[in-house]
């Protein structure tokens, strides 16, 4: 296979202002900290610098209130010990600076009174920056949200006004990072050098950029390889006062039969601890007897032993009221069930993102064009194998296995594979990662079910089909190694979806413990670092 065609393991050659936050708080769950990030961003652009001005020069370093303006803070003070003139000038007063990160970085600089000037711009039109030979702008990052205020927008001009080197960190500040826009006053940077991996919107303005640097912040790339508590924190929304019954999503489950009566309502309730304000279970009259005593699941009673095509009318106008659909789990191999899955999975509306587990699985490997961009395909491996044909490589070659994956996301519209084992991996073709939280005990029934119901409460959210597949496997495993901590061996799927609630409620309070911490014997893949170089030398 081309080396293009592989999928890099991770969030792609841009990470968006979102993937910033997620991929910090992965890597202090995987121990390495926001501050060390900071101080290898810092870093780097001295170096950077130092690179382009010889040392001795007077280098002024502007800086804003946010973690931006944290990575001036730590440049200043590795310029300072490579023998540059540095002045500061703080745009916020030093109270306002609130993250840890960047407040440790200033009262670093404070104490430095023999080598670095510090000033606070008290009013940002009188900003002078003649005579500096370099200019660093660490005013806004990725947190820019609209254009820049004052004293942001003045100091902003006076950088463009400066006759120095100008260089920005990580973005030019004013420039949104994700959309490439500028509403306002906006940075024209010499250089950028921006942290960790390129912004899709610094390709769109190689104006504002100039020379594009990509710098290593020290995060490990397993914080974006491995989905992690970040995700949970980041990417899944939450309920506001604002919020109206029915607005934090409404799901349809449909599975069971005379024999699997418990795998759909597993699914069921897993789906409700994932947060959603309604929870539909469709199946055959004992799995919805059996569920009754579930009071908050919503029945819809389909009459006989198991799921058959004149059911199918019946579930299409209930679908109409879900957000996303998941279905398979205990529908059992019957040929009028499985001649049902097909018809439905025809006749739903081509929007209504799907979740196809189980027995599902195996009406589809019969109809693979039935396979669409917003489903989540949740095999097992003997699953995987059924449905296309072939076996995926051992787990233990985990890069083979993930090219396999997303060889079969890409033939089929980029639907979204997780492919479940002791690591999953998960695909959608362009983008690939891995989740290795969970437990031994793991293989115990319905956690598999509770995965199904997780990953399409979090479809039915808004979440995109990578991410909700990304979350749902992270999720089950971390609510499963909990319950294996307490229960051991002894433990069921019940006990897991009894702790989805501790993983959703406070994702960044369980980075401490070690459930990212099991190393895992996998044949080690060569990770691609982003490249340095003008943007449109990259022809994007
Ligand atoms: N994983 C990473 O990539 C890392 C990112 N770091 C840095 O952290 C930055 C992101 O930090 P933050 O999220 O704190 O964001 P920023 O430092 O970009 O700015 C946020 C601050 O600016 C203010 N602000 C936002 N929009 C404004 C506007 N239109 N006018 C005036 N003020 C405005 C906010 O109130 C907030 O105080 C990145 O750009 C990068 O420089 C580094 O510390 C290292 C780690
Ligand atoms: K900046």
């Amino acid at each position: 296979m081309e080396d293009a065609e592989k999928p890099q393991l991770g969030l792609g050659d841009t990470i968006s202002s979102l993937d910033v936050a997620v991929i910090d708080a992965n890597s202090e769950a995987l121990g390495v900290s926001r501050l060390q990030l900071m101080e290898n961003a810092g870093r780097s652009v001295a170096e950077e610098l130092a690179r382009r001005v010889p040392n001795g020069s007077r280098v002024a370093v502007l800086v804003g209130p946010g973690g931006n303006g944290g990575d001036g803070l730590a440049a200043a003070r590795h310029l300072a010990y490579m023998g540059y003139r540095v002045d500061v000038i703080l745009l916020a007063k030093p109270e306002d600076i609130r993250s840890p990160e960047a407040r440790s970085m200033y009262e670093a600089l404070e104490v430095m009174d023999i080598t670095v000037d510090i000033t606070i711009a008290r009013d940002p039109r009188r900003i002078s920056l003649e005579g500096y030979d370099a200019v660093v702008d660490a005013l806004l990052g990725t947190g820019l949200r609209g254009p820049p205020r004052s004293p942001y927008a003045e100091a902003i001009e006076a950088v463009n006004r400066a006759n120095a080197l100008k260089l920005s960190v990580d973005v030019p500040s004013g420039l949104d990072s994700d959309t490439g826009e500028a509403p306002g006053p906006v940075v024209r940077a010499d250089v950028t050098v921006t942290l960790h991996k390129p912004k899709p919107g610094l390709f769109r303005r190689p104006d504002l950029v100039g020379e594009l640097v990509v710098a290593s912040i020290g995060a490990p790339p397993e914080a974006e390889i491995y989905v992690g508590p970040g995700d949970v924190a980041y990417r899944v929304p939450r309920r506001s006062w604002r919020t109206h019954k029915g607005q934090a999503g409404r799901v349809l489950i449909i599975g069971g039969s005379q024999g699997f009566v418990g795998a759909p309502v597993i699914s069921a309730l897993a789906a409700q601890r994932a947060g959603l304000d309604l929870v539909y279970l469709a199946a055959p009259t004992r799995v919805v007897e059996a569920a009754a005593r579930y009071p908050t699941i919503i029945p819809v009673e389909l009459e006989g032993p198991y799921l058959s095509p004149e059911h199918v009318d019946r579930l299409l106008a209930v679908a109409q009221r879900a957000d996303a659909v998941a279905i398979g789990m205990g529908l059992g191999l019957e040929e009028a069930t499985q001649e049902a899955v097909r018809e439905l999975l025809a006749r739903l509306p081509p929007g209504k993102p799907v979740v196809v587990d189980a027995d599902a699985l195996k009406a589809l490997s019969t109809s693979r064009e039935l396979i669409r961009g917003n489903m989540v395909l949740t095999p097992h491996e003997a699953e995987f194998a059924r449905l296309f044909g072939a076996k995926p490589a051992p787990v233990e070659k985990i890069e083979a296995r993930v090219a396999d994956a997303a060889q079969q996301a890409r033939l089929h519209g980029n639907a979204t594979i997780l492919l479940k084992g002791p690591v999953d991996v998960i695909t959608d073709g362009r983008r690939a990662r891995l989740n290795k939280a969970g437990a031994p005990a793991m293989s115990t029934g319905g956690t598999g079910d509770a995965l199904a119901g997780l990953a399409a409460a979090l479809l039915a959210k808004g979440v995109e089909p990578f991410h909700a597949a990304c979350i749902a496997a992270y999720v089950n495993g971390a609510a499963g190694a909990l319950a294996y901590r307490e229960y051991g061996e002894s433990m069921t799927a019940l006990d897991l979806v009894d702790r989805i609630h501790l993983v959703l409620k406070d994702p960044l309070g369980l980075a401490g413990s070690s459930i990212l911490y099991r190393r895992l014997p996998l044949e080690k893949t060569r990770y691609q670092p982003p490249t340095r170089g003008r943007p449109r030398d990259r022809g994007l």
